[in-house]
């Protein structure tokens, strides 16, 4: 029931009564009260310089926008972008790789180039994390002859010009703001890629003649709450645990949305934890392997029962092989320029490793790598997102791309620290340059 107010004794602001005498409220007495006043907005500048230094916005993961001509476009940008898609006689590929300059991006683009197709990379190269980690996957991609066309997939007069230039037959899309737990920090972000950028780049494929076959990046965080283990592609995933997991599941609707009104091809790709070489330097691997080398403390999360938390780390190159094989089973797309001409495939599949590990392992084995021992505070796994055990079924992308994890944790665990200590130590990023 509606509250009657009474306007001469409730506070305006929560906690602060208004003055009894109202109508005196905004005159300045000279001298005294006049330098109260000063004296007043000097301490609001004061209390405002000391806010603005101790909690700085969270870093811009939003690429600025690029106009036509500027850092694309031309005749020169088009050569270099025709160069890269060129594919060699036995192949019939023609992939535009989104997110190129990411993690799985790199090791998916060099993969399709080794074998022959014609790769274009896009990446926005946003701050998310250590920029010259992804200019240095940007060098070895180019050693490889993949043109990174640095744009924003939001940017749909860029998508579209590509599209005008390249007949692509396929779009990997790898594209993201990644990370589960920092959406709590800076939600728009995943609005901004996973929803607002996956759209615009299905609004090009759709109006795109030819329009690809789209294979895309989802996620293990999908299934959320789900009790039921290992994980099918059948289980419930309408619990997310975080809004990560929300956008990637929404993200599988509008997916469908283009399949179904617009004959898209499209297949989405369930990954779990994915680790190795080139990796990401927000994920937990990563950053123990950081501060167990500088002797910093790690936290590591158990259940709030107890119990260890679990993930079913998958080793990067069987995740590529399995990207590849969800690449060659796709059908073609059956539209044409915005146009529907028939019914097209439309698939879902795990790509995890099938063993869960407990995190408690995974540091065991990094102490053992990196002969260090870890200083390590074990805390309750707190509510930012995280879920207590993820487990891939992987028997349908068995049974429909032969797709067959074969590398165990120690085992991918051993080459990501072998790349790290190479990588970190030959000076091709600056150490502690990194945000994480
Ligand atoms: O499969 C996915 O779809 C997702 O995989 C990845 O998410 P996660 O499985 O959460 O990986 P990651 O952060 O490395 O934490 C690993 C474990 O360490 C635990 N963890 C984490 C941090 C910490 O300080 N302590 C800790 O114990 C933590 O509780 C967890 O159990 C991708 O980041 C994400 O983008 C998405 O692709």
């Amino acid at each position: 029931m509606a509250q009657q107010v009474n306007n001469e004794t409730t506070p305006s602001t929560p906690g602060k009564l208004k003055p009894d005498k109202p109508h005196h409220r905004f005159r300045i007495h000279p001298p005294h009260s006049r330098y109260t006043f000063i004296c007043i907005l000097l301490s609001a500048f004061l209390v405002f310089l000391l806010f603005s230094t101790f909690n700085p916005p969270p870093p811009s993961t939003t690429a600025p926008r690029r106009v036509l001509g500027d850092s694309w476009g031309g005749s020169h940008w088009e050569r270099l972008v025709s160069k890269s898609t060129r594919r060699n006689s036995a192949s019939n590929k023609i992939v535009l790789v989104t997110g190129s300059a990411g993690f799985v991006g790199s090791h998916v683009a060099l993969a399709l180039k080794r074998r022959g197709d014609g790769v274009l990379g896009i990446d926005n190269f946003n701050r998310y994390y250590d920029v010259n980690l992804k200019h240095a996957r940007q060098k070895l991609l180019e050693r490889a002859g993949i043109f990174v066309v640095e744009g924003d997939i939001n940017d749909g007069t860029l998508l579209k010009k590509l599209f005008d230039v390249v007949p692509f037959t396929h779009v990997m899309h790898l594209a993201a703001q990644a990370g589960v737990r920092y959406a709590m920090q800076n939600p728009n972000s995943y609005v901004h890629s996973n929803l607002a950028g996956f759209t615009v780049l299905l609004e090009a494929c759709k109006s795109a003649n030819p329009q690809p076959a789209i294979v895309w990046a989802s996620s293990s965080s999908v299934y959320g709450l789900n009790s039921k283990v290992p994980f099918s592609e059948k289980d419930r995933t309408d619990q997310p645990a975080s809004l990560y997991a929300a956008t990637k599941k929404a993200g599988e609707g509008i997916a469908h949305t283009y399949n179904h009104i617009y004959g898209l091809s499209i297949t989405a790709l369930r990954f779990f934890t994915v680790y190795g070489p080139w990796g990401r330097p927000d994920m937990a691997y990563f950053f123990f392997t950081k501060d167990i080398l500088k002797g910093k403390q790690i936290t590591v999360f158990e259940s709030p029962d107890g119990g260890s938390v679990a993930r079913d780390f998958t080793y990067i190159d069987d995740v590529v092989k399995g990207c590849l094989g969800a690449l060659d089973t796709a059908k073609k797309s059956t539209g044409s320029g915005g146009k529907k001409k028939g019914s097209a495939q439309f698939r879902v599949f795990n790509l995890g490793n099938t063993s869960p590990v407990p995190v408690s392992k995974l540091v065991a084995i990094l102490e053992k790598l990196l002969k260090v021992n870890a200083k390590k505070r074990v805390l309750p796994m707190p509510r930012n997102g995280d879920v207590k055990f993820t487990h891939a079924n992987i028997s349908l992308a068995q049974r429909e791309f032969g797709y067959k994890p074969t590398i165990d944790l120690e085992t991918g665990l051993r080459k990501f620290v072998k790349w790290y200590l190479e990588f970190y130590s030959s000076g091709s990023i600056k150490k502690g340059s990194s945000s994480w």
